[in-house]
């Protein structure tokens, strides 16, 4: 198994490339891409772990040798946040750079499961998808934004207002990953009742925890250390999908949910990523205003992706 990892250097880059090397099967290999001149510096550092992971670091001319023959490519490269900004405030930088990559991939290892972690998430895969279409090698069920983020939060949060195991708690979360677009199924967690305004805070909550994070760190930039989790969990999903597991997760991908071309829904991933597209279920009035009224948001992000790459 190989797992390629671009932007391998960056904060997210960092913590997902540690949880990586200590997470993956015996044998993967694990190839950290970055621009930056620190990135053979964090490959050499990582490869001192005593697992049976293979580290090796890519400078910024080495994308092609660090993707050729990835069967699975993570993408946390580009500029965060700073307080005041909205995610979409990164497009301009960051749709170049995923342009880039996607070339890259197309290149060396087009049958890869790809994760796109690059905000604006909404906008960014869309571009992913359109330098595919573009190539010919467009496959709808290997191309995924991360969203794990929005469903760990989601989790803890729960957890910690209805004083549960978070182990046990179960929550679907869909539609996009900026403010509004990102909606809990509040109503669909199993055995826990929430009360009107409870649900009406923890979704406000679970929207704005970006931004939470963005404040905290007082211009230091964006979640790095739990996205670096989320992005595991779901490569994690994903190689386990790939040796013949079906596992279930949740990401924003090119489904069937008639709501937006890209909308995060839950899937059945498989050998070949997505094996199976699932329902989201039946929405609570609040859910169900929730997602419409969203869905202009959406579809404005996922436009101004496509448009782009036009
Ligand atoms: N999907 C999600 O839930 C989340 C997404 N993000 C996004 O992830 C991205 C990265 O965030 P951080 O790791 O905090 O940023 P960072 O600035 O710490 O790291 C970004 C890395 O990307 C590298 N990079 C820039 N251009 C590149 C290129 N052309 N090729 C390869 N590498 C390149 C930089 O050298 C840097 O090492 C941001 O866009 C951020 O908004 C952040 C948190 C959650
Ligand atoms: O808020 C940001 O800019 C980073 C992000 O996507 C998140 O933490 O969910």
């Amino acid at each position: 198994m190989k797992v390629a990892v671009l932007g391998a250097a960056g904060g997210i880059g960092q913590a997902l490339s540690l949880l990586l090397k200590n997470g993956l099967p015996a044998g993967s290999e694990l190839a950290l891409y970055d621009v930056a001149p620190v990135v053979p510096g964090v490959a050499v550092d990582l490869s001192h772990i005593p697992t049976a992971v293979k580290v090796a670091g890519y400078g910024k001319d080495d994308l092609d040798p660090a993707l050729a023959g990835a069967d699975v490519v993570l993408i946390p490269a580009g500029m965060p946040r700073k307080p005041g900004m909205d995610r979409a405030d990164l497009f301009n930088v960051n749709a170049g750079i995923i342009k880039t990559l996607a070339e890259g991939i197309v290149r060396n290892c087009p049958k890869a499961l790809v994760g796109i972690i690059t905000n604006p998430v909404n906008g960014t895969v869309p571009i992913v998808a359109e330098v595919f279409k573009k190539a010919g090698t467009y496959d709808p069920a290997r191309v995924f934004g991360v969203t794990t983020l929005d469903v760990i939060r989601a989790e803890t949060f729960i957890a910690e207002l209805k004083g549960l195991d978070v182990a046990e708690v179960k929550i679907p979360v869909i539609g996009g990953h900026s403010g509004t677009t990102i909606l809990p199924l509040l109503s669909q967690v199993e055995g826990v009742e929430f009360t009107d305004e409870e649900v009406a805070s923890l979704t406000t909550r679970i929207q704005n925890a970006g931004t939470e994070v963005v404040e905290a760190k007082a211009g230091g930039g964006s979640a790095t250390l739990s996205m670096g989790a989320a992005a595991a969990r779901f490569c994690f999903s994903l190689v386990k999908g790939l040796q013949g597991e079906e596992v279930l997760e949740y990401a924003y991908v090119e489904g069937n949910t008639g709501d937006a071309t890209f909308f995060a829904q839950p899937v059945i991933l498989g050998k070949n990523g997505v094996e199976k597209l699932l329902p989201y279920g039946e929405l609570s009035a609040f859910e169900q205003k929730a997602k419409d009224d969203m869905l202009a948001t959406l579809e404005k992000d996922i436009k101004e992706g496509v448009d782009f790459m036009a």
